[in-house]
């Protein structure tokens, strides 16, 4: 366990806190394919969690299972105990769990600050009316680095900044939950870091659960405290960092000398 601190500068304690999410036996099925083929994990509260996997594992459907946008075809999931499967998608926003696309999902004709503001209006409902909008916005803003660029029109932006504001606008609602899909995808080496920083600054300043889909999976080992690879929609190995880049079964069947290179 003490390892497990080693990433976040967070007590073993803390990371091995009460599952913020769990799955038993989660399955889903495209026709014939099993995309994922009764999964069991738990998401703990305050840790990352790396996700990596081949092409056609499953993550991008665990994801979206995870955050509302399929329903799984069996199984439970359940977030801080309250079971969740079969909600609309904006039930689970509401409840504090968000996510950012690979692509990332911007309004190109509205300014940098109104995207984010969007973001904030589907955050808990109970405290829309009390001017906490604007103050959620200014506080994504400021944590992602984009306080500067508030008024610019989003179309403009490079691929780093539509990637911040996406995030901005998932941070917008007030999650405790955030599934990153393909994060730092497109970006080059520099931008890699400035990135995995912002993630660990996030996660240290608002104590977040994060969950990471990424296929760069040395960023991915450095940033997260346990990382879950998926192969044909099974978990095959969910480890530490440092233990799953030794498994055997990992180099084998998945990662390859290209991707430790
Ligand atoms: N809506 C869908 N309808 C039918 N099949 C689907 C659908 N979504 C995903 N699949 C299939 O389910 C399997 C898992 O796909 P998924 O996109 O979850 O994998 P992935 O691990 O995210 O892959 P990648 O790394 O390439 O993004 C694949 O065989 C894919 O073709």
């Amino acid at each position: 366990m003490q390892a497990e601190s080693l990433h976040s500068g967070r007590t073993a304690a803390q990371v091995a806190a009460a599952p913020i999410m769990a799955l038993d036996r989660v399955s889903k099925q495209f026709g014939p394919l099993k995309a994922l083929d009764g999964l069991s994990f738990d998401i703990r509260s305050g840790e990352i969690l790396g996700i990596a996997g081949p092409n056609g594992a499953g993550k991008s459907t665990l994801l979206n299972v995870c955050t509302g946008v399929l329903k799984p075809t069996s199984g439970a999931l359940s977030f801080e105990g309250q079971a969740v499967a079969g909600l609309a998608a904006h039930h689970y926003c509401g409840l504090g769990i968000a996510r950012t696309f690979q692509i990332p999902q911007i309004f190109s004709s509205m300014s940098v600050e109104e995207n984010v503001a969007t973001g904030a209006l589907f955050g808990p409902t109970e405290r829309l009316a009390s001017g906490a909008i604007k103050d959620r916005v200014d506080e994504a803003l400021a944590i992602t680095g984009l306080a500067s660029q508030r008024r610019q029109p989003a179309g403009q932006a490079d691929l780093l900044t539509r990637k911040r504001i996406m995030l901005a606008a998932a941070l917008a609602t007030e999650p405790k939950l955030v599934f990153l899909d393909e994060p730092l995808s497109g970006l080059n080496g520099e931008e890699v870091d400035i990135f995995v920083a912002l993630f660990r600054r996030l996660h240290s300043a608002r104590g977040l659960t994060l969950v990471v889909v990424e296929h760069k999976v040395r960023a991915l080992a450095d940033l997260s405290d346990r990382i879950l690879i998926l192969n044909a929609g099974t978990l095959l190995c969910l480890d530490r960092p440092e233990a799953m880049l030794r498994d055997a079964r990992v180099i084998d069947i998945y990662l390859g000398a290209r991707n430790f290179a």
